[in-house]
C-alpha cells in the first residue's frame, strides 16, 4: 500500500487506501480549532463504539486558501500533527488543485464507497464537489451521516477558522488561543 511520510505521520493519497469499514470526518480543518477538535473527536468516539478505524480526509492547501488567497493557520505538517494528536487512525490528503475542483459530487461520493464509512461526520455548513454543488443531504442518501451542532465560544459566537484569521490580523491574540483551544 502507497503512503507518504509528512513529518513522521503516515498519511495517504486518495487512491491509495481501500478500508471494509471506517467512520470519517471530513474538512479543511485549517487551525485544528475547538469546532474540528469536537468533530474529529466524534469521528474517533463513533469508531471506537462501531470497532472501525477512525479516518480525518482533509485538503492541501485549505479550498479557502486555493480560492481565496487567505492565511493558512496550520502549515499541512502541523495541521497533520494536529490531527494524529486527536488519536485518528487513518488521515487522507487530497491535493486541492483545478484537476480535483473540476469533480462532480458523484464522483466523491464514488471514492468514498470505497472506504465503506458507517458513518460520516461533518458540520451543518458541509459542502462538497464541483461549484459546491453536493450538500448534507446528497450525501444523506448515500451514507448514514451524523452533523454536529455548531461549537461556540464563551460569547456564544460560532468558532470558525475565518474568526480566527480575523481575530489574528487585529492583534487579538489571547482571544485566538482561546478558540483555537490550545
Ligand atoms: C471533490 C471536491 C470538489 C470541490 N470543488 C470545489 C469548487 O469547485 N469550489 C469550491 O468553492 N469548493 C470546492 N470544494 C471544497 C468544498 O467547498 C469544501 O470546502 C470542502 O468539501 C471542505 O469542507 P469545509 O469547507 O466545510 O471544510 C470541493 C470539494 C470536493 C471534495
Ligand atoms: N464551530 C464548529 N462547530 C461544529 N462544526 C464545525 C465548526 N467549525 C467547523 N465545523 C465543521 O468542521 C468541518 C471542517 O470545517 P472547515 O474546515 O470548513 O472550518 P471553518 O472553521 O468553518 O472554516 P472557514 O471559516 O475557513 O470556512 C466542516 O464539516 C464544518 O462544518
Amino acid at each position: 500500500m502507497f503512503s507518504e511520510e509528512v513529518s513522521d505521520i503516515e498519511t495517504y493519497s486518495e487512491g491509495s487506501l481501500k478500508l471494509s469499514g471506517s467512520v470519517i470526518a471530513i474538512g479543511a480543518f485549517d487551525g485544528v480549532h475547538q469546532g474540528h477538535q469536537t468533530v474529529i473527536g466524534e469521528a474517533v468516539e463513533r469508531s471506537k463504539v462501531l470497532r472501525v478505524p477512525s479516518l480525518v480526509y482533509t485538503f492541501d492547501p485549505p479550498p479557502r486558501f486555493y480560492f481565496q488567497g487567505v492565511r493558512i493557520l496550520t502549515p499541512v505538517k502541523e495541521k497533520l500533527t494536529l490531527i494524529k494528536q486527536l488519536e485518528v487512525d487513518y488521515v487522507v490528503v487530497a491535493k486541492f488543485d483545478e484537476f480535483y475542483i473540476s469533480r462532480p459530487p458523484i464522483d466523491f461520493i464514488k471514492y468514498l464507497k470505497r472506504l465503506n464509512p458507517l458513518e460520516i461526520i461533518v458540520g451543518s455548513d458541509f459542502r462538497f464537489g464541483k461549484n459546491r454543488e453536493g450538500d448534507i443531504n446528497l450525501l444523506r442518501t448515500y451514507f448514514n451521516v451524523r452533523v454536529m451542532k455548531p461549537v461556540c465560544c464563551s460569547g456564544g459566537k460560532v468558532i470558525s477558522s475565518t474568526r480566527i484569521r480575523e481575530l489574528i490580523s487585529q492583534g487579538q491574540m489571547e482571544e485566538s488561543v482561546a478558540l483555537l483551544g490550545r
